[in-house]
């Protein structure tokens, strides 16, 4: 566990650790009287400062008038279900707001008393949302309300419009001091201490003076009239939880008050449930403007998963989760003392909790939040497209996808969470291939999004090789100023140069990027040689028919004045420039690499830049052997680092990866089969395997083994891979999905399955 244990409970609740320190201390010797604070008499000074301390604490923090009496009461708030009656209802009619379980309690205790109208219920939609209230135009000796429902978790952070003659009380147990409230509002307010005051055995009454009268009937301990006059202490107080309660209050002032308590529970409970809201696994039964910030209920699909959930969340330090015991499913009670990193720590479990229990990534996926891990800056304009309601970047849960630049992931431990890994760019040598093809890893580019910015580059470096006018500005540079257009046109013969037209340039890769460099090198003049053995008919099409093609390398580097390399990085292209084909190069030629380093023997380079068959070596790959060496120009790996580049490769990359988590379907990928198969919303299993025969008749046996009838289906395959997606036909539903996976994951030559469904209350098995 990387954090302390986070206390949830809804009460006696987490209290601040600053107060539970200084309680601590005071333990054994309170202010040096030598007896424990629970050892003071109650009619000590010692004790009876406590008191004021903490009653003019409350008074600051709640901006008490002092037409009202605070008491400390004991027997809990449900005590205050019969005294509020007991004490307040002298003509017997008294109205309650009915919106949830505890003011149902309350209204059961008044009805042994009094006679009650409920003036409003939410109990038709088991209390998921507040009662409506008109205004109450009755006349009533009070009416009851309970400001926060903490079983429920619903709240009246505004108070519903009363008459000016009503007298609101309120039972505000779990929003007292987490909310701001005006007590001039209120006749009376009672709140058990045990959430946001301090320990559970005594709890707070706030009492405006004129509402308290002597009633010689009423049995002394439950009259206010006892408690006003003692001051509390007509009998033994509860020493020790008003102790703590001074504690709390007092912490809570240094704090900044409730206003910044309601600021931060605000920011906890908006955490909490962007999270949940946005979740697909997790629901709340709570009516988005009823919702509470102090107790947060969710669910999962079943009780069994909650009661799964509450138990790993407590073996993670994450305690008291259980939603209160007449309504189930989880409640995460944030009142004052829980702090934000606590919030966070949960969000996190929660997290990790639904992608474990989900049905996709080869397990189970209820949740349609995917967490890409991100190397390298990625544009905005492409992140921007993963909305944050689908996906979360770079959180502490197990990624679905990586999405980069040129990171190096070889040496990498990939996580079998991971489903797709997209290149911001053209070259994929950072990426381990082959462990992707065994673990079903989808690994995609972004062809041509970047080459036109290499296209320029390659040009420019063609231009300013031909020409040495690099060499020519820092020579001016350098000059003394005195009579410098002389100096200039005396010394500029050493930097005549050669023009390109007329030139040979031989092409190596007519990709993306060779054809383009092909078409404005006829453009500018040039002839041009290709070299390509496996050219795409596209290519093809779209490339000058005025250039050449040729069948071996060596051929190509025999004709040409510059020879410019396109092609990827793969074992058969490695060092394809080397010590023997070094040889053919037309002596005096131009070598430009701005594909990648290791095409090329950098030892052969230097060697031939030595006895001048080559005249120079551009290279955008840095390498020792070059260093320092005449003829070669490094530059450092700026092909494809242009604004406009960078945009076009994170957008691509960004929608091809979520085209493919959302649906299956396979664009641009380097090791798998392109494959769009219109995505209906239904039932979708993707499975990555073998391509050999038989495979597609199994996964068929399996489904219909599972009664599971198929809508649409295709399946494409590529070298040793092949990739089948099956659709459901609308009317299924899945009832054992990890029992499908299983089955379809145990046929041999089956490397992943995937079942992508847009279904909330799948339950898993
Ligand atoms: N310097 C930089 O910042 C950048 C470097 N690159 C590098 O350039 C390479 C090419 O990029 P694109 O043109 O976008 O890729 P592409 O995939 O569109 O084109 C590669 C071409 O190379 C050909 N080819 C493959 N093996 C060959 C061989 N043995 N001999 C001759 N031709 C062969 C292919 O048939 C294909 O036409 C990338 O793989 C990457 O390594 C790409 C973008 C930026
Ligand atoms: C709103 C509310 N009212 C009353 C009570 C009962 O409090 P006690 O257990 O102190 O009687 C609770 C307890 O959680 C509560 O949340
Ligand atoms: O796209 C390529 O292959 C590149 O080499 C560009 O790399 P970069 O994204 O600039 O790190």
């Amino acid at each position: 566990m990387t954090h302390p244990i986070y206390n949830f409970s809804a009460g006696p609740a987490v209290m601040p650790q600053a107060v539970l320190k200084e309680a601590h201390a005071h333990f054994l010797n309170y202010q040096q009287s030598g007896m424990s604070v629970m050892e003071l008499s109650h009619r000590s000074a010692l004790f009876e400062q406590i008191l004021a301390d903490a009653e003019a604490s409350l008074r600051r923090l709640m901006a008490i008038p002092d037409n009202y009496k605070v008491l400390f009461v004991q027997g809990g708030a449900s005590l205050q279900f019969s005294m509020v009656p007991l004490n307040l209802a002298h003509t017997n009619r008294v109205a309650y707001i009915d919106s949830g379980s505890w003011s149902q309690k309350a209204i059961a205790e008044a009805k042994k008393h009094v006679e009650v109208t409920v003036l409003a219920s939410s109990a038709d939609v088991n209390y998921s949302e507040l009662p409506q209230v008109n205004i109450v135009e009755d006349t009533y000796d009070y009416v009851h309300i309970t400001t926060n429902n903490t079983i429920e978790g619903t709240a009246f952070l505004e108070l519903p419009r009363m008459n000016d003659k009503t007298i609101l009380v309120a039972d505000m147990s779990s929003n007292i001091l987490s909310s701001t409230y005006n007590v001039t509002d209120f006749g009376l307010i009672y709140a058990g201490a045990q959430k946001n005051i301090g320990p559970a055995g005594v709890t707070i009454v706030i009492v405006r003076d004129d509402l308290i009268q002597t009633q010689p009937l009423l049995p002394t301990m439950l009259s206010y009239d006892t408690y006003a006059t003692a001051n509390s202490m007509y009998n033994t107080p509860p020493t020790f939880a008003i102790y703590m309660a001074k504690l709390v209050l007092e912490w809570l002032e240094a704090e900044g008050g409730v206003a910044l308590m309601e600021e931060r529970n605000r920011a906890k409970a908006e955490r909490l449930y962007r999270f949940i809201d946005e979740s697909d696994f997790y629901t709340s039964p709570v009516a988005p403007t009823s919702r509470s910030l102090t107790n947060i209920p969710f669910l999962t699909a079943s009780p069994t998963l909650d009661k799964q959930f509450t138990q790993e969340a407590a073996a993670a330090g994450l305690v008291n989760l259980e939603g209160h015991r007449s309504v189930g499913g989880m409640r995460a009670s944030l009142y004052n003392a829980m702090p934000l990193a606590g919030v966070d720590a949960l969000i996190d479990f929660m997290s990790v909790f639904a992608k474990k229990k989900s049905i996709d990534g080869g397990v189970a996926r209820m949740t349609h939040t995917y967490n890409i891990k991100t190397y390298n800056e990625i544009a905005p304009q492409g992140l921007g497209l993963l909305s944050p309601t689908k996906y979360r970047l770079n959180d502490q849960t197990p990624s679905d996808a990586i999405l980069l630049r040129s990171y190096n992931l070889q040496e990498e431990i990939l996580p079998d969470s991971v489903l797709a890994i997209a290149r911001a760019g053209a070259g994929v040598n950072n990426i381990p291939l082959e462990r992707c093809d065994d673990a079903g890893i989808v690994v995609m580019n972004t062809p041509g999004a970047n080459a036109n910015a290499v296209k320029e580059l390659v040009l420019a470096n063609l231009l300013t090789i031909a020409r040495p006018m690099i060499d020519g500005a820092n020579w001016v540079e350098q000059l003394p100023n005195e009579d410098i257009a002389t100096r200039v046109e005396a010394g500029k013969k050493r930097f005549v140069g050669t023009e390109i037209y007329g030139k040979t340039l031989g092409i190596v890769g007519l990709g993306h990027i060779g054809r383009l460099i092909a078409n404005d090198a006829i453009a500018l003049g040039m002839k041009v040689v290709i070299y390509d053995p496996y050219v795409s008919v596209e290519a093809a099409w779209q490339v000058s028919r005025e250039v050449e093609r040729v069948d071996e390398l060596k051929q190509l580097l025999a004709m040409s004045d510059y020879v410019t390399l396109h092609v990827p990085l793969l074992d058969s292209t490695a060092e394809m420039i080397n010590a023997d084909s070094i040889k053919a190069i037309k002596p005096g030629a131009v070598l430009l690499n701005f594909a990648r380093g290791e095409l090329v023997q950098t030892t052969a380079v230097v060697a031939a830049l030595k006895n001048g068959q080559l005249a120079h070596y551009v290279a955008d790959f840095a390498d020792e052997h070059l260093f320092g060496q005449a003829g070669v120009r490094i530059l450092p790996h700026l092909g494809a680092s242009t604004i406009e580049a960078e945009e076009n490769c994170a957008i691509m990359a960004a929608k091809e990866l979520s085209h493919f988590l959302e649906t299956g379907n396979i664009r641009n990928s380097v090791n798998f089969p392109r494959v769009e198969l219109p995505y209906r919303e239904t039932i979708r299993i993707a499975i990555a395997h073998q391509n050999v025969p038989n495979m597609v008749g199994q996964f068929t046996t399996k489904l219909a083994e599972h009664q599971l009838n198929i809508g649409d289906m295709i399946n494409r395959s590529r070298g040793k891979i092949a990739y089948t997606l099956i659709d459901l036909d609308k009317t299924s539903t899945l009832t054992h999905c990890n029992q499908l996976i299983s089955d379809l994951s145990s046929i041999a030559g089956s490397i992943r399955v995937r079942v992508i469904q847009p279904v909330k209350s799948l339950q898993p098995n």
